[in-house]
């Protein structure tokens, strides 16, 4: 089975042609090459697929194997696959996904992609939990998937060495039956915050691209920033654009990293 590695901002998948590729069990098939010490290693896995109304369908699985509806990081790499890697040469690419049809602008040198990412849906703007007996307050939005967006006070100090178990905790807490992925933020001006996210199905990754958009959202709703912000993430930035007529534009970088066969071709010939 031939497999790609892709990076956008450091949220790594490996990708497959679900067209060639016979994957029985796809679940299984994530866990396995998602593993960091005995498969290829990835945040997840994701399958590029035909479509009868995109020129794409992709399927994604986080690294546990649990199906993912969106990824914003993962639908640019998959517009810049079908660019570069199957040479479709179109500059507005539409990938399917579990949460409809996104448009991919591929920018110039094909290096960066800029995806609609639909209109966030406030769950609740206001959801408080109870955590270690504080309450804790956070704002639920779906990008398509779901995301708990909860401010770090400034004096937090680097978000390098923030506590991820509190967003480990609160990603399967029992107020969410599917799991939520959960974003800790810290806005440092009108432009720009710092975001770190826990993704539920693949523990703490370097940057999320949805969870970024529903950052951006609470952050411009609560009035901390401007409708065009940039997101800092442990793998690097991604910029945030909330349009007035309510679409969300989502742009970063997304590269290829490598392929090969998997399992390894001595292995399957027993060489
Ligand atoms: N990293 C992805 C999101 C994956 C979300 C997934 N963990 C879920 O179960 O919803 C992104 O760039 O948007």
């Amino acid at each position: 089975m031939h497999f790609v590695k892709m990076e956008g901002c450091g949220n790594d998948y490996i990708y497959l042609d679900g067209e060639k590729e016979a994957i029985s069990n796809p679940q299984a098939l994530a866990r396995k090459i998602s593993d960091r010490h005995f498969g290829v290693g990835a945040d997840g896995m994701i399958l590029i697929c035909p479509s009868d109304m995109a020129d794409c369908r992709m399927e994604m699985y986080n690294a546990d194997g649990s199906r993912g509806s969106m990824c914003g990081n993962g639908v640019r790499c998959v517009a810049r696959y079908l660019y570069d890697y199957k040479q479709i040469k179109k500059q507005e690419i539409a990938v399917e996904t579990d949460s409809g049809i996104h448009t991919v602008r591929v920018l110039k040198d094909s290096e960066k992609g800029k995806v609609s990412m639909g209109r966030p849906v406030i769950l609740d703007q206001s959801h408080i939990i109870s955590l270690e007996g504080q309450k804790l307050e956070m704002m639920l939005v779906s990008m398509g998937n779901p995301h708990a967006v909860i401010f770090m006070p400034p004096e937090e100090g680097s978000f390098k060495t923030w506590d991820m178990r509190r967003a480990a905790v609160i990603s399967s807490h029992s107020d969410f039956s599917d799991g939520v992925n959960v974003e800790l933020v810290q806005v440092y001006s009108e432009t720009g915050m710092k975001i770190r996210v826990w993704e539920r199905g693949s523990k703490e990754t370097l940057s999320c691209g949805s969870g970024a958009c529903a950052a951006a959202t609470a952050a411009i709703l609560d009035g901390r920033t401007k409708r065009k912000v940039n997101v800092e993430m442990l793998g690097g930035m991604l910029e945030v654009e909330w349009k007035s007529d309510g679409e969300m534009y989502l742009t970063g970088s997304c590269h290829f990293i490598c392929e090969g066969d998997y399992p390894c071709i001595l292995q399957e010939t027993g060489a």
